[in-house]
């Protein structure tokens, strides 16, 4: 088990080797350079043994100052080799800690929904900041001086076996307990780091749910409630680091204690020698000043193992999420695939066989279709049923489409589908008659826009937050964006019209004021097809209204698959498609629907009247 840690925690440290090439050449002029440092303190004990051999024996008070300031010298030059050790480091290092932090970032962006769905913020945080800072301590420090002081222990023995081999060998008799020890500790403290580190990921989660959910929990008066899930989660992270702690302690009380006593051994029988005149004064003092020198490094090796330790965690945390890329799980962003040459084997994994073959008679191929689509989340448990169980629909060119079911039937799934946030488990999905599994994501974002039913602001001005919506849009693409979703008017009151700051660092909109923003920012790239989750779930009557006429231009040059709940987001559509059970169960006007469907009757008997004269009407 302690060998396989070990192996592991080594293999783990291993793969930050790529992120560190560029910056090898530094580390290694540093590693050089902390050696010539180190073995200055081994020097200085020799220089001890001709002083005291010599001038001072000798009583000769200028040999003294020279041998003081050859100290001097070596002191000197020690302190700054170590300063200089740092200046080489430090920013390579710090470039290393930031490209890891960029491609962890390039990842996030890029793995599925699905990916998100499995992991809390709060862990993806912890592995972006404390692990990342504790990787580039490891590198910057512990990796060196292990090495250093590895080396510098290993020559100082060498060097005490050379001057008194009997001396040197009481020293070395605490060396066998101390590698036992160590063993015993490195498997131990790596259980209790990881566990730290993975609490202190699920702490920074809380934190991260109560600052977003403060006003449900002021709302509720749950603030006692949330001090105590926090406290009870600090307290277990408080505790496993006590226990950290605790065995860091032991280590470092054994570490110091055995050479300590070695010392004590060896400085007994030295005097004895001394007095017995087979040893020199000098030859003892420099003994006991290279052994005195060597305690730094054994002391230090404690903390340097518990720093590599957590360190191999810290990199197996972060490759944890570096690695998860289910294949083609994120079509859309698995990179460049030819268009039109047939799908990628990832993409068509697991696939209804035979779908291919039903493909539409011709001349109906334009427009978004579904066929035999099915649907389950990768997490769903396995004998729930599919969320979507062969959907079969098309929205002919030009049209656009409602799309209406009962709660948690499976409507927001069916549009994710769409711009492949999550893939279809079997069937196939065409724009314009391709499968948007064999196309480049590139392609399938400029096709198809989406506005979401829970409107995103990030924190940046409303200009950039609408014109992040399309590659390439200008000014007056924005104008005309905030125009068609009815938000140039409020946009133009801001403090600071477009250029005003929003999101979680800026101004606070209300909810119809985000969804036009969100709406803005679907329409800005003209997409040729538009999915629209209830974009007018939160506005008033009035806006609604408004939103609405301009909405139906946008729809007028596009195809739509818009979900809708109320009976006035329906009478935007040409027809109106029913989502029951997984499936496609009707497909018509509202007004038909209406009469043949008892349950799309009840979910449209709203609050709003229908009005089939509009509804009905061809456009
Ligand atoms: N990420 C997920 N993982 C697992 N199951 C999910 C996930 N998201 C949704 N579901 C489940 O899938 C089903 C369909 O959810 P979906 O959000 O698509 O319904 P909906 O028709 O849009 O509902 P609503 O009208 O309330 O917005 C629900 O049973 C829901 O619990």
């Amino acid at each position: 088990m302690t060998a396989h840690r070990d192996s592991s925690a080594v293999r783990s440290l291993l793969r930050l080797a790529p992120f560190v090439r560029p910056a090898r050449g530094r580390l290694l002029t540093g590693v050089a350079v902390a050696v010539v440092a180190s073995s200055m303190s081994l020097v200085i004990p020799l220089v001890l043994k001709q002083l005291v051999d010599g001038p001072i024996a000798g009583r000769d008070p200028s040999g003294v100052w020279l041998g003081g300031l050859a100290v001097l010298v070596l002191g000197l030059l020690e302190a700054g080799l170590f300063g200089l050790r740092r200046m080489l480091l430090a920013r390579p290092l710090a470039g290393v800690e930031a490209a890891m932090r960029s491609a962890l970032y390039r990842h996030l962006q890029r793995l599925p929904v699905a990916f998100h769905d499995r992991w809390s913020s709060g862990q993806l945080l912890s592995r972006a900041t404390t692990d990342l800072m504790l990787l580039r301590v490891f590198l910057a420090f512990a990796l060196t001086f292990l090495v250093v002081n590895g080396l510098t222990i290993a020559v100082g023995f060498v060097i005490l076996l050379t001057q008194r081999w009997t001396l040197g060998l009481v020293l070395l008799a605490p060396v066998v307990p101390l590698i036992v020890l160590c063993r015993l500790f490195e498997e131990r403290y790596a259980r209790a780091s990881r566990t730290a580190q993975d609490q202190a990921g699920d702490l920074a989660t809380v934190v991260e749910e109560s600052v977003l959910g403060i006003r449900v929990t002021k709302g509720f008066g749950r603030h006692r409630a949330q001090e105590r899930a926090f406290a009870a989660l600090s307290a277990r992270l408080r505790g496993t680091e006590l226990r950290k702690a605790g065995l860091l302690g032991t280590l470092w009380a054994v570490i110091m204690i055995l050479p300590e006593l070695a010392i004590g051994a060896a400085l007994v029988l030295g005097v004895q020698q001394v007095a017995a005149h087979t040893l020199t004064p000098g030859a003892l003092v420099a003994f006991l000043s290279t052994a005195l020198a060597l305690r730094w490094p054994v002391e230090s090796i404690g903390f340097l193992l518990a720093l590599a330790n957590e360190s191999a965690t810290a990199t197996e945390r972060y490759f944890e999420v570096l690695d998860a890329e289910a294949p083609g799980a994120d079509g859309a962003g698995a990179g460049p695939e030819p268009v039109g040459t047939g799908r990628p084997d990832a993409a068509t994994a697991g696939r209804t066989p035979g779908v291919g073959a039903a493909h539409p008679a011709p001349g109906t191929e334009r427009g978004l279709r579904f066929e035999r689509v099915t649907f389950r989340y990768p997490d769903a448990a396995p004998d729930a049923p599919p969320v979507l169980d062969g959907v079969d629909l098309h929205v002919r060119h030009g049209e656009t489409m409602a799309l209406v079911g009962a709660t948690g039937s499976g409507k927001t799934t069916l549009t994710a589908l769409i711009p492949r946030l999550y893939e279809a488990t079997g069937g196939r999905i065409t724009l314009d008659g391709q499968d948007i599994a064999g196309m480049p994501r590139e392609r399938l974002r400029a096709l198809v826009s989406m506005a979401f039913e829970e409107p995103t602001l990030f924190s940046a001005d409303v200009g950039e937050n609408v014109l992040m919506g399309a590659e390439g849009a200008h000014q007056d693409d924005l104008e005309r964006a905030l125009a068609v979703a009815r938000a140039d008017g409020f946009v133009a009151a801001l403090p600071h019209g477009h250029r005003t700051q929003v999101g979680e660092q800026g101004l606070s909109l209300s909810g119809g004021q985000r969804q036009r923003l969100a709406l803005a920012r679907a329409v800005i790239g003209r997409p040729r097809f538009l999915v629209l989750d209830d974009p007018l779930s939160a506005l008033d009557v009035h806006t609604e209204a408004l939103v609405e006429r301009a909405l139906r231009e946008v729809l007028a040059t596009t195809t739509a698959l818009v979900v809708a709940h109320r009976p006035s987001t329906v009478l935007l559509a040409d027809r109106v498609a029913l989502l029951s059970r997984g499936r496609i169960a009707a497909v018509g006007t509202h007004h038909q629907l209406l009469r043949a469907s008892e349950e799309y009757a009840r979910l449209m008997s709203g609050p709003l009247p229908a009005r089939p004269a509009e509804g009905d009407a061809p456009r």
